[in-house]
């Protein structure tokens, strides 16, 4: 792993629509880790991803991307927005990808042959040549968010800001596609920081937790934070953390 912190906060205070979502956030994230990123609703994780990418103004504190002020429009970031369902009419997977290279809205992408080789490369990343030529109507959503990773991978980012990736995906899927991304992650060396309400299908995929509840936030190692008594003080309900006989982890509580 890299020394240098991918992201570093100090005293970081986030305010949207005048109302401040985030107070005096002090954290580091380490280089080449998988963060994943909890909290219940409107607690500012899509908020907090947003200011990494320079879109919601830090109103004071300090925010930097390895080292770096941050700013809008790295290509060193990439970004995976909630709720993507891509409106596909005639495209198919590849013109997708192609389209987040070029920035096109409509009709079919112009791609450079470098561009191409790229848009095949993240394809193979993650397991998705065969998808490539199909139309986005046609997959199902864990199809379709293959390629919405894959479109992340354009650009080759350090760090990947991934907003409730696993949302409406089935459990078996949810767990195939985590297991997708730190596979990747891995072996492109990057950091990612994941957002999801469910906790289950990121265990033994993330290295460090990263919760916000209440305009405060707690990051630490999975088997610091992933306890009953951590998640019960941090949601403020019972939480119940299960340590299956497989060796899996099971997290639940009533709304979480
Ligand atoms: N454009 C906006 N204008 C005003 N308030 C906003 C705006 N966007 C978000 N908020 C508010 O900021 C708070 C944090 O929202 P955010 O979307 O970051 O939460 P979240 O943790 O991602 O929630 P969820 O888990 O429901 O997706 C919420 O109270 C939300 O209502």
């Amino acid at each position: 792993m890299e020394c240098e912190a991918a992201v570093s906060c100090h005293d970081v205070t986030l305010a949207i629509g005048g109302r401040t979502v985030l107070s005096d956030v002090c954290l580091s994230v380490e280089a080449g880790s998988f963060v994943g990123l909890f909290g219940p609703n409107g607690a500012g994780k899509t908020t907090f991803l947003r200011a990494l990418l320079g879109l919601v103004p830090v109103l004071s504190g300090e925010m930097t991307l390895f080292g770096a002020s941050v700013t809008r429009g790295n290509r060193g970031v990439g970004y995976m927005p909630q709720s993507r369902t891509p409106n596909g009419g005639m495209l198919t997977g590849r013109d997708l990808l192609a389209s987040g290279l070029s920035g096109e809205k409509w009709g079919l992408p112009r791609v450079s042959r470098e561009g191409s080789a790229e848009v095949e490369a993240a394809l193979e990343a993650v397991d998705a040549a065969s998808l490539g030529g199909r139309r986005l109507g046609s997959l199902s959503g864990g199809e379709r968010q293959r390629l919405l990773i894959a479109q992340t991978l354009l650009g080759s980012p350090r760090l990947l800001l991934l907003d409730e990736p696993l949302a409406s995906l089935d459990p078996v899927r949810m767990r195939e596609v985590a297991l997708l991304l730190r596979e990747v992650a891995r072996k492109r060396g990057m950091t990612v920081i994941c957002s999801a309400h469910d906790i289950s299908p990121l265990m033994g995929v993330m290295d460090t937790v990263l919760c916000l509840v209440r305009g405060r936030a707690r990051i630490g190692p999975v088997d610091e934070v992933v306890t009953g008594p951590v998640l019960s003080e941090l949601y403020g309900a019972q939480v119940e953390v299960c340590h299956a006989p497989s060796g899996r982890v099971l997290v639940s509580a009533d709304g979480l």
